[in-house]
């Protein structure tokens, strides 16, 4: 399922968030969203969700206008899994991975049964089955996080959509969690602030700056020390490693967030 951005602005508080974006993001590509903080990713997934709307240009969602489909439509096509996510709440693991079965929901008979073996599914996928009983109040923030993505699953999405969705996660669960995400999700847009991890799974990345679109395309092509410099503000080093066989990033010096508009 693509996303079609024309001309996409979006403004919050009094100012343009979003810049008169253009993208394309085809279907069944693994897509990072990088940019340093505040430049827009998080809000640039919140339209992509259907939580704000543009407040010009268009948005589609295949051949759909996305503001056209209904909220329990669009969550049937769609997941976030947000940054911060918190419910007040006392409920069990299970009880969580099974809110993503909600858009789903049927009278037929054999329904329960299904969304019971796909909550199973999502939960074992995610490494979470052994937490199914645990309150959720109890979990560590890198437990919730692996439990918001079987909730996500369990949604069982066309896209799926992840903000900075690694923070809380120690090195070998990132690596688990994305590999999952690559193994077993179709379309999915992820704002990520790791750029080795964005190089390592990403197909594509699309960089935010000031609101801006500054890039977008395969990893290999845009990562590059040019880049790191102009957006992040720092100096950096971006070689193939010579073992891992992938982009890395090595910064030398920066900080300074010294940031001009990549053309
Ligand atoms: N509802 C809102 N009202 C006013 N300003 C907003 C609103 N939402 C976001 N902003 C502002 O828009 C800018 C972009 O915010 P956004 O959360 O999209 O950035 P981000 O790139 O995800 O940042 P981070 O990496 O820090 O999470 C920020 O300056 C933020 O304060």
């Amino acid at each position: 399922m693509s996303f079609t951005l024309t001309n996409v602005s979006w403004e919050a508080g009094g100012r343009t968030i979003l810049h008169d974006v253009d993208l394309k993001i085809q279907p069944g590509v693994f897509t990072g969203v990088l940019g340093p903080n505040g430049s827009g990713k998080t809000s640039l997934l919140h339209l992509l969700a259907g939580v704000h709307r543009p407040t010009s240009g268009e948005l589609r969602l295949g051949d759909m206008s996305l503001a056209s489909l209904r909220s329990r439509e669009r969550a049937r096509r769609i997941a976030l899994l947000e940054q911060h996510a918190t419910t007040g709440l006392d409920l069990t693991v299970r009880d969580v991975v099974e809110l993503g079965r909600i858009p789903h929901r049927s009278r037929w008979p054999g329904a329960v049964h299904a969304d019971a073996a796909c909550i199973e599914r999502a939960m074992h996928r995610s490494r979470v089955t052994e937490l199914a009983d645990r309150r959720w109040a109890t979990l560590s923030g890198g437990e919730r996080q692996r439990v918001q993505l079987a909730r996500a699953l369990a949604q069982e999405p066309e896209v799926l959509l992840l903000d900075e969705p690694t923070n809380h996660l120690d090195l070998g669960h990132q690596i688990a969690f994305l590999r999952t995400v690559r193994e077993v999700a179709p379309t999915t847009v992820a704002a990520l602030h790791d750029l080795d991890l964005a190089a390592a799974f990403c197909d594509d990345v699309i960089v935010v700056h000031r609101g801006c679109v500054v890039a977008h395309g395969p990893v290999d092509d845009v990562l590059d020390a040019a880049l790191v410099s102009e957006v992040y503000g720092v100096d950096a080093v971006v070689e193939t490693h010579p073992v891992a066989g992938r982009r890395t990033v090595v910064w030398v010096q920066g900080g300074e967030h010294t940031c001009r508009r990549v053309s």
